[in-house]
């Protein structure tokens, strides 16, 4: 399946074991990256408990497997309370929601995943449940009909969203910490490879940490993924020990090439350049084009190309950059020349 490739970011099977639970850093001071949004978490959380307060409602949005649900986790347990964990699929009527804010203790923590995928009956529920910490419920219908009022207890809902564009604005006003976690830069990378390593009790040598850490499309869960391939790897065909040469030859098998680009990346790249000219194209014509869900190109692939600074967003649509037809070799058309290398100059 197209989604259970080693390198996309979103979440396979095969990530949950129990290794990759004991992946999760267990608090702020353990995870990795994200700078910002650490320090500004960790005062929030120290304020709520110093006035013995829940933590104001808070939304995660990014590309997925950068640590928004491991950050959930964390505030939870900085916080000293319960996790309560759903997504915004799995919330199909109200009374769903309604069983789930009604169980919830003083302080809470509830998670939604996906809470861009809420539907609208539902969010509306929401909003007196994140404003007033109430729920008001409609019982019967037609002239029997009467809304009960119930009250709930003062608990966080920790929202996490790939797509903070399609949240309603109303839901996203309610937020009153709202964080956007970016592609983590190598040097991080190289840092959350050598933890897992140590973890995972495998020796991972300092060169080879720097190339898997160039080649994780700065995604955490590719990371730990790569991570243990590269551990098979050394495992059975060399010395037992991440050298450079175990990572090398992990990379080549997984076809993950020296500017961390998988098979796709390059045919996106290629099929841009060599049908449309290097765009603009539309996001839903390289679908078509690709055979790939436009969600998928827009979440899984995109942030990497543009962090790559392969690809560029224009009103018009996507264009292939300068840089891009110097990867793939390939010649330059005349505008894009031009264009682009005054821009360099
Ligand atoms: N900063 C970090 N330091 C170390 N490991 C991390 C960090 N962030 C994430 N991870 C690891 O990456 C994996 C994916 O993280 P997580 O599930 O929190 O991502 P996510 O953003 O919630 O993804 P999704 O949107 O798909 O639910 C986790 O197993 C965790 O071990």
């Amino acid at each position: 399946m197209e989604d259970q490739r080693i390198i996309s970011p979103q979440k396979c099977s095969f990530d949950e074991g129990d290794t990759d639970r004991n992946l999760r850093p267990p608090s702020l001071s353990e995870f990795t990256g994200q700078d910002d949004i650490k320090e500004s978490l960790s005062i929030a959380i120290e304020a709520a408990k110093q006035r013995g307060d829940a933590l104001d409602h808070c939304l995660f949005a990014g590309p997925p497997g950068l640590g928004k649900t491991t950050l959930s986790s964390i505030i939870a347990k900085e916080m000293g309370v319960n996790i309560h964990i759903t997504s915004g699929p799995v919330l199909e009527k109200a009374s769903d929601l309604a069983g789930l804010l009604t169980s919830l203790q003083e302080n809470d923590i509830l998670f939604i995943d996906e809470i861009h995928r809420l539907n609208r009956v539902v969010e509306e529920y929401l909003y007196p449940a994140m404003e007033d910490f109430r729920l008001d419920i409609m019982l019967d219908s037609g002239p029997a009909a009467r809304s009960v009022n119930l009250p709930l207890k003062h608990f966080t809902l920790v929202g996490a969203t790939t797509r903070s564009g399609l949240l309603t604005g109303p839901l996203r006003d309610r937020f009153g910490l709202q964080y956007r976690l970016e592609l983590y830069n190598e040097k991080d990378i190289v840092k959350i490879l050598m933890r897992s390593a140590r973890i995972l009790g495998v020796e991972l040598s300092e060169e080879a940490a720097k190339i898997l850490g160039g080649r994780c499309r700065g995604t955490p869960r590719v990371a730990n993924r790569v991570l243990r391939r590269c551990r098979d790897v050394a495992q059975v065909r060399g010395t037992g020990v991440i050298d450079e040469r175990a990572a090398l030859k992990t990379l080549e098998m997984l076809g993950i090439d020296s500017e961390g680009l998988d098979p796709t990346d390059r045919k996106i790249l290629a099929m841009m350049i060599d049908k449309f000219n290097g765009g603009p194209v539309g996001l839903g014509t390289i679908s078509a084009a690709m055979g790939e869900e436009p969600d998928t190109l827009e979440e899984v692939y995109e942030p990497y190309l543009l962090q790559k600074g392969l690809i560029s967003r224009t009103p018009r649509g996507r264009i292939a950059t300068l840089n891009a037809y110097r990867m793939l070799h390939k010649p330059l058309p005349k505008s894009l020349f031009s264009e682009q290398t005054e821009l360099e100059l």
